[in-house]
């Protein structure tokens, strides 16, 4: 899949967010709960340990991901050191006030008149960054629209009670590793349209949620009155059968397999399939022992000399 996801305004809002590190004393990472790990941007993490600091780790979007999962992943990153993580959704009011508090607890020794508290939010493009911005200050401080990169530029604001908070843009980084990820965050719409192509990733959504959540995908597409075993077809006989169940066709008579893969794409992004999380630290550890257990192709390996090329 060719995915073009770093933009040239990335690398300044890279290079700013770098400057602002130096002045802020805990990074608030927003995540998102249905795919943690491929939604942390590694960047973000050389950055905070460069500079040393804390972390606070948001796992967004809870209310759509899977509770039992999501939990899995509280307990990972609570291993972490310097690290706290919590769950919540920045669309209920009230959850985004517990989030000032767990940052002084990561760093009790700030939060006076003389060294106030500097909390700054990092994350991917999407994850809810502006949501929870305008949840802490409530109003609408921030711009929110579910695409990537609606958030342009840095933004400080004073919470009062010697607090201080900085917006950030989306941040991406140039190369990702798994190209599950890449699936993951287009799904999750973190990586915008003219980056991918939908059936692509519809087809890589339905072959993952039938593996995982057959009895959520059965009842939302009813499959089994269309006489599908839910566990013996994949995500092309998926979008198939929710194309015809919903009589999308096009002006030539062929299915509308576009159109198709944007409504599954819609139903998973607003949860109408149900809760469901695309990743867990189990299934992420297998996928990263395969990765490194593949052999690499020519454009992977890294350059040697042999025998033969010895002057
Ligand atoms: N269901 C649900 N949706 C959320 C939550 N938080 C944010 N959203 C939605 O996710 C979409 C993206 O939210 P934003 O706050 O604009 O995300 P952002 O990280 O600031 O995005 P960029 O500006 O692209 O960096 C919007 O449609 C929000 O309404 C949440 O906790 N639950």
């Amino acid at each position: 899949m060719a995915i073009q996801w770093y933009p040239g305004h990335m690398t300044s809002a890279r290079k700013k967010a770098e400057e602002t590190l130096e002045h802020i004393d805990i990074v608030i990472e927003v995540l998102d709960a249905r795919v943690p790990a491929a939604s942390h941007n590694p960047m973000i993490e050389d950055m905070r340990n460069f500079r040393q600091r804390p972390n606070l780790k948001i796992l967004n979007k809870a209310d759509l991901a899977d509770p039992q999962i999501t939990q899995a992943w509280l307990n990972y990153f609570n291993s972490q050191p310097n690290t706290k993580a919590v769950a919540l959704s920045c669309k209920k009011a009230g959850d985004a006030k517990k989030i000032p508090g767990l940052c002084r607890q990561l760093a009790p020794h700030r939060g006076t008149p003389l060294k106030p508290l500097r909390m700054m939010i990092m994350g991917i493009p999407n994850v809810g960054k502006s949501t929870l911005m305008n949840a802490l200050l409530n109003r609408r401080a921030a711009k929110v629209g579910d695409e990537p990169a609606v958030t342009k530029s840095q933004q400080r604001f004073d919470l009062g009670d010697n607090q201080s908070i900085t917006d950030t843009p989306g941040m991406m980084w140039p190369k990702i590793e798994h190209e599950s990820d890449g699936y993951m965050l287009a799904a999750s719409h973190a990586i915008g349209r003219n980056a991918v192509i939908d059936e692509d990733v519809a087809e890589f959504l339905g072959n993952l949620l039938l593996k995982q959540y057959p009895a959520l995908i059965n009842s939302r597409y009813k499959l089994d009155a269309m006489k599908l075993d839910v566990q013996q077809i994949d995500g092309i006989d998926l979008l198939q059968a929710i194309a015809k169940r919903r009589a999308y066709k096009r002006n030539d008579g062929q299915w509308d397999m576009e159109r198709t893969a944007m409504a599954f794409l819609t139903d998973y992004r607003g949860g109408a399939i149900g809760r469901v999380s695309l990743e867990s630290p189990k299934s992420r550890a297998e996928m990263i022992a395969l990765a490194a257990a593949k052999p690499k192709t020519a454009d992977e390996q890294p350059e040697t000399t042999t025998a033969a090329d010895a002057p």
